[in-house]
């Protein structure tokens, strides 16, 4: 069989975990935008900016250029953040060979159209095939060598078979799915889930907060996920369940860190200046908000993040809202 050639864009953590992942099966060129960063993988094998402890295989070439990236990829893989993800795809576009499907590692949402990355994808580039790898993969635990498992999932039956041999290795389990939207969805809802988590973290909540949190959760997510298209039992996988426990729950996410500093009384814009990395949970809460109210679905626990976020009150007065809601049947919101 061929050898497939890979162009991965993005190289953040979770673009640069992937690329090495890939490196194991296929060769890889890794663009970022950074020239440093460019400098660094192919001179020491390491970026420290995003992965500070990790060594990365010698056989990863990166680049600056998104031509020499995709001119002659099989696959192209895009680990842009989300509101970034357009501008660095229409440059995709230019280079791009027909039919060369493209798989989004991105959790957001875009702002303006409150698209998914997959939706961009099929405008941008209409007739690549397309898909999304997601679950629960906390970067640096995959770069330290831990086993992990994610999904795969594209609606052509055939071709996410393929790709599933280009991104799975040892300790890194890849599923296969054809539910698309359900697990594109679960990993862009969880990060406000844990927010909200982080935000109860951060006031000295306890274990059993935090349970109902997530269980209330996921709840919520499943309920605007399905309204939108994607399978009930999605939610209950590794792209739903998985990700929404290894995100709230994990001292590395991101998203937890933002509602933790929340929780102790911090401004949104001074602990987003004060990270590195992004957030894609408060970036897209807006459009969850939208889209919640598009579809008519009650999400508590999501709006109650957004207002916080948004500054319309803090993270105290929120939990005591969380709590203030009278309680229903279980299958209810509230
Ligand atoms: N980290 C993780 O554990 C996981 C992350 N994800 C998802 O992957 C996506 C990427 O996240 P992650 O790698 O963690 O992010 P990071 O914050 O670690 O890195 C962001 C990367 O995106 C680049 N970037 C930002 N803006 C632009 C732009 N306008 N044009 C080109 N490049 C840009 C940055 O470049 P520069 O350095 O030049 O600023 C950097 O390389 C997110 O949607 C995230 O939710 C999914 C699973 C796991
Ligand atoms: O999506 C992730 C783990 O699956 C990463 O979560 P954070 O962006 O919150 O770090």
């Amino acid at each position: 069989m061929k050898q497939l050639k890979a162009g991965l864009l993005g190289g953040g953590s979770w673009g640069t975990t992937v690329a090495a992942l890939m490196c194991r099966n296929v060769p890889v060129t890794l663009w970022a935008r950074n020239a440093d960063t460019v400098a660094e993988i192919n001179t020491n094998h390491s970026n420290t900016t995003y992965l500070p402890d990790a060594m990365l295989p010698e056989s990863l070439v990166a680049s600056t250029s998104i031509e020499e990236t995709v001119a002659d990829a099989d696959v192209v893989v895009m680990g842009i953040p989300s509101q970034s993800f357009r501008e660095v795809l229409l440059e995709v576009k230019q280079h791009i060979r027909a039919w060369v499907p493209v798989i989004s590692l991105t959790k957001g949402l875009e702002l303006d159209t409150r698209m998914r990355m997959t939706e961009i994808i099929n405008e941008v580039l209409p007739g690549h095939p397309v898909g999304v790898l997601t679950g629960p993969n906390l970067a640096r635990e995959i770069m330290a060598g831990q086993a992990a498992a994610s999904v795969i999932a594209m609606e052509d039956e055939i071709i996410v078979k393929e790709l599933q041999n280009v991104f799975k290795s040892g300790l890194f389990r890849v599923y296969t799915n054809t539910d698309v939207i359900g697990c594109e969805l679960g990993g862009v809802l969880k990060n406000i889930i844990a927010i909200a988590v982080g935000m109860g973290d951060g006031q000295g909540a306890g274990d059993n907060t935090r349970a109902a949190l997530i269980t209330r959760g996921l709840a919520e997510v499943t309920r605007l996920g399905v309204a939108m298209g994607g399978k009930p039992e999605t939610f209950a996988g590794l792209a739903g369940m998985g990700d929404m426990i290894a995100t709230c729950t994990s001292p590395q996410s991101r998203n937890r860190h933002v509602g933790i500093e929340l929780g102790k009384g911090r401004a949104m814009q001074e602990i987003i200046d004060d990270m590195v990395m992004v957030a894609e949970g408060a970036k897209s809460a807006p459009a969850v908000m939208a889209l919640a109210e598009e579809y008519g679905v009650e999400m508590p626990i999501a709006s109650d993040v957004y207002r916080v976020v948004s500054g319309q009150t803090n993270a105290r007065g929120a939990y005591r809202g969380l709590l203030r809601v009278t309680a229903g049947a279980e299958s209810e919101p509230g």
